[in-house]
């Protein structure tokens, strides 16, 4: 059994050994090589606008260390890009890297020596440019009339300049980019047997149009054989198209709370959309080429949100699960998407829907709610014929690699020397990604403000913080550069520099050095799905190497970190500079018993809240949801078997009917009449049943008790559950049994009448239904085409869900209504009281239950679980029909004894086909 893990990036990708056109790639190629071998000096802007330590140095008073070496030492702050090997940990034989890996300014080429993108650019300005260049391409693809094969390609490559340096040799390496929290914790995974047989499913990360065919497959069966991964290839435009363009400038933003309000933005409409779908497919059909049956397939983040029902439309029994990695915005925001309704199906192609907070998940709910207009429950999204769940669980980080790491020669020589060169500082720490998102402006504003408000502390503090970037944002660049250039002005003096400004990355063991030394870390992120850093933080300063320093965290709130520690990091809103600038302060002068109990606390989350355990947690939660979503399907695949049926109605001693109306025993009629049809086939047919003294027969419906007794009058004892399940009368009898608590009842209607006043003043002819124990929004479409209804009724129902989240209903939309009901009380649980009862005089030998709604489902499933625990000898579950389609009414059997699997005897039933079962079995 094999696990797929797909994510964009593979854990590897490819270093070519040739030198590269110096036109092409201004940076040697870079081989493995030791920590500082790499001197670069950064652009003129880049100078301009940072600060750096080396210029520190020459400035200031302090004696640069003797260990590590004066060029070593220098090149820490003179903004080193780091060489390959120093993205990673030299000890941990996982290869352990970076949770938060960033790409260098300027690309992945900057590290390893790999080709630069073939894609035609400029893309094409408008959807209407792109869909004519598309109709180009097509018309010459049938002039050509057939596909290019391999050989073909490869003489294109070279007609089309290829000069034969990607052609010789090259060697794997671990990838600088991609998601090293999710790489770490598989590994740690793997190390700890959690995880056996990993197949990692991905791109190599960078443009491969110019390598022949011959040579991808080189490469592919190396990844294949020796890195267990499976390389996905895709077009140089199809992977820019999708990365650089669809999920940076739209969904990255989106999903962060960024609308694009640019007046020039084309975020809305943009075409780049195609890239993303191409890419997603690329990745399913991957999956699909190489899965077996009782695989598992995980899908990993915003990139691949399309490839869970995609895969579900080939392999409907897969068992898929999806987890995004960043945050999921309120559904306010992620309606702004022209493609919301392709990503939310797209996702909801899994089984399972995981994110890192529980605040993540009920947006996705809601969203799904507002969006689609289905029902959502706590547990998931439920759609005609599937359910989805929907659970969050935390990423960690991996503590033991982490310690080990810690402990390489070079991570405690850049500590002693950070030690001295900050020695009578206090130190502020961060590494973030320069973009929009990770909040370093806010944090250098806050950092200013809190320099002018206490300048007391202006000569004792030093805040270091590395910004990596991944794409040029000139505005953020210059803005961030002008702050920096204001506060070096204000604060620096001869013998002070407050502020180090690292515009590269610096080499793994020069972070794990700064967060050792580090007084305190500031993570200022306007929305971030998680920030292992701050979990790398804490690791860092366990031990001997920080002296105990306990260092505080000052967190943003809108992390999902924020929400794992549980208050007791120091939690910021990074837009509130004067709060940001008082934390600073409370962190500095924070006495040690207090940052000794923040820390032993956020130790302790973070040494549980691990990789491993998260890997461990949703591949639990994935086999059980899918296993649950098996047996509900397997409850009305199965034709009914009359014979096996018959044959047990003839060897039970007691038996339980319970036969749906609407829809089951009788077509569906017009909400506002109560007599649907002739009702005479099925009066019959059930005074027929209840005459034999062995069986116990109810009618249940969605209908009030008063529109049951006048229907089913002439069917005098008949027991019936109305409201479904809020009330029932028992056989022979005339009281009602009320479940639903008519005081709590009065107390949510109150509530939920004043919420669909509103609605139903914004919809056109719609109205509200009340019944004792429901109320009903009614909303008739005027035409097909026409969404607002639907659209209200969404958010009709995700408001309830809001409003009403402790007085214990839910809102089920349904075809042009939302039915708003108690979810303690069902159709399940009234048959639960019916079974109960009747047990106590003996036992109950069969069991059959007719529907065709969703909340018949509820009986169907009690029925199943009866069955497994032996409580009922005999089992048959009826499900008539599609939902709402009389006219494709279809007959299937559910949950069965002995006889799942049984061949059909009975191939297509209408409704009245069940009438024909029923009245077979009286005659018996
Ligand atoms: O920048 P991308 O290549 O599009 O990748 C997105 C980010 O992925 C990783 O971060 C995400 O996952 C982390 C672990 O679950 C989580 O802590 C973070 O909040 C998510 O955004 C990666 O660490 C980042 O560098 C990428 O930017």
């Amino acid at each position: 059994m094999t696990t797929f893990v797909a994510s964009l990036f593979l854990p590897h990708t490819i270093h070519f050994h040739d030198l590269p056109d110096p036109d092409q790639n201004p940076t040697p190629p870079v081989e493995p090589r030791m920590l500082g071998d790499i001197s670069q000096s950064n652009s003129a802007n880049d100078t301009r606008s940072t600060t750096t330590a080396l210029s520190l140095l020459s400035k200031g008073t302090a004696t640069p260390p003797q260990t590590p070496s004066a060029k070593e030492h220098d090149d820490f702050f003179s903004q080193v890009q780091p060489t390959v090997t120093d993205h990673f940990s030299k000890l941990d034989p996982r290869t352990l890297v970076r949770s938060d890996s960033h790409v260098p300014e300027g690309g992945i080429a900057k590290v390893f020596n790999q080709p630069r993108s073939r894609a035609a650019a400029p893309l094409p300005d408008t959807i209407l440019e792109y869909a004519k260049a598309q109709e180009r391409a097509q018309a010459m693809k049938a002039r050509m009339g057939r596909k290019i094969s391999p050989t073909r390609s490869r003489n294109l490559t070279k007609e089309h300049g290829s000069d034969g340096r990607w052609a010789s040799e090259w060697s794997v390496v671990p990838a600088v980019q991609g998601n090293g929290g999710l790489n770490n914790a598989i590994q740690a995974a793997k190390h700890k047997g959690l995880l056996t047989e990993v197949t990692s499913v991905g791109t190599i990360g960078f443009p491969t149009d110019v390598l022949d065919e011959g040579k991808k497959m080189e490469i592919a069966e190396k990844l294949e054989s020796e890195h267990d991964s499976l390389t996905v290839f895709v077009n140089d435009s199809d992977l820019d198209g999708h990365y650089t363009h669809y999920c940076k400038t739209i969904l990255w933003p989106v999903f962060h709370y960024q609308i694009p309000d640019h007046p020039k933005s084309k975020a809305y409409e943009d075409h780049s959309w195609v890239f993303y779908v191409n890419l997603n497919q690329a990745f399913a059909d991957k999956i699909i080429e190489n899965y077996k049956r009782g695989d598992i397939i995980w899908v990993h983040d915003y990139h691949l949100c399309l490839v869970p029902a995609m895969i579900r439309k080939k392999l409907p029994d897969a068992q898929i699960g999806f987890f995004l990695h960043t945050a999921f915005p309120s559904s306010e925001v992620f309606r702004c998407l022209a493609t919301r309704k392709d990503l939310l199906e797209g996702m909801l192609g899994a089984n399972l829907v995981a994110f890192q907070t529980p605040e993540y998940a009920h947006h996705f709910l809601q969203t799904c709610s507002r969006i689609l207009s289905v029902e959502a429950t706590e547990d998931g999204i439920q759609r005609d014929n599937q359910f989805v769940n929907v659970w969050s669980f935390p990423i960690g980080v991996d503590p033991p690699a982490l310690q080990l790491a810690r402990k390489a020669p070079e991570v405690l020589q850049w500590t002693k020397a950070l030690q001295e060169r900050f020695a009578g500082k206090r130190l502020i720490v961060a590494r973030d990604k320069l973009d929009n998102i990770r909040g370093v402006r806010q944090k250098l504003l806050a950092f200013e403000l809190f320099l002018n408000k206490y300048p007391e502390w202006r000569e004792k503090v030093v805040l270091v913080q590395v910004a990596t970037s991944t794409t040029e944002n000139h505005e953020l660049n210059e803005t961030v550069s002008s702050i920096v250039t204001r506060i070096e002005a204000q604060h620096s003096t001869l013998a002070h520099q407050p502020l180090v400004f690292l515009r590269q990355d610096i080499a793994f063991s020069q972070f794990l050095a700064l967060m050792s030394v580090a007084d305190a870390l500031m993570i200022t992120s306007l929305r971030e799905g998680m920030n292992l850093t701050c979990h790398e933080f804490i690791m860092c300063q366990d031990g001997e190497a920080a002296e105990q320093k306990h260092a505080p965290v000052i967190l943003s709130e809108f992390t999902g970190s924020s929400v794992v520690f549980g208050g007791s990091e120091l939690a910021v809103n990074p837009w509130d500079y004067r709060q940001c600038a008082d934390a600073i302060k409370k962190a500095l002068e924070m006495d040690a018993d207090e940052k000794a109990r923040r820390y032993n606390k956020l130790r302790d989350i973070v040494m549980s809240t691990t990789g491993d355990n998260w890997v461990a947690k949703l591949s639990e939660h994935l086999a059980k949801v899918h296993q649950e979503h098996f047996q509900r399907d397997t409850m009305s695949v199965p034709r009914l078997s009359v014979s096996k049926l018959s044959e047990a109605y003839k060897n039970a001693g007691k038996r339980l009917l319970l036969l749906d109306y609407e829809g089951t025993l009788a077509p569906f009629g017009s909400v506002n009449k109560t007599v649907l049809t002739n009702m005479d086939r099925v009066t019959e047919v059930l005074n027929d049943l209840i005459a034999d003294p062995k069986n116990h027969v109810y009618v249940m419906s969605g209908r009030t008790a008063e529109e049951l007794e006048m229907l089913f009058g002439r069917v005098p004892g008949i027991g019936l559950i109305a409201e479904n399940g809020c009330y029932l009368r028992e056989m022979n009898t005339d009281d009602w049994i009320e479940f639903a608590d008519e005081e709590s009842t009065s107390t949510w209607k109150a509530a939920v009448k004043e919420i669909l006043q509103y609605y139903c003043d914004r919809v056109e002819n719609s109205w509200v239904e009340e019944r004792h124990a429901s109320l009903t929004f009614h909303y008739p479409r005027a035409t097909t085409h026409d969404d607002s209804p639907n659209r209200q009724a969404g958010d009709c129902a995700s408001h309830i869900y809001d409003a009403c989240q402790n007085q214990r209903v839910k809102a089920v939309p349904t075809k042009e209504s939302v039915i708003v009901e108690p979810m303690d009380w069902d159709k399940g649980t009234a048959a639960t009281h019916l079974l109960k009862k009747l047990q106590k005089e003996g036992p109950v030998d069969l069991l059959f239950a007719a529907g065709n709604e969703r909340d018949d489902e509820v009986v169907f499933r009690w029925g199943k679980e009866l069955l497994d625990k032996q409580e009922v000898r005999d089992v048959f579950t009826v499900n008539v029909g599609h939902r709402n389609t009389v006219a494709m009414a279809t007959l299937t059997q559910g949950t069965t004894g002995k006889c799942l699997n049984d061949p059909p005897d009975m191939p297509l039933l209408t409704l009245s086909g069940l009438l024909n079962v029923l009245k077979r079995l009286v005659k018996i």
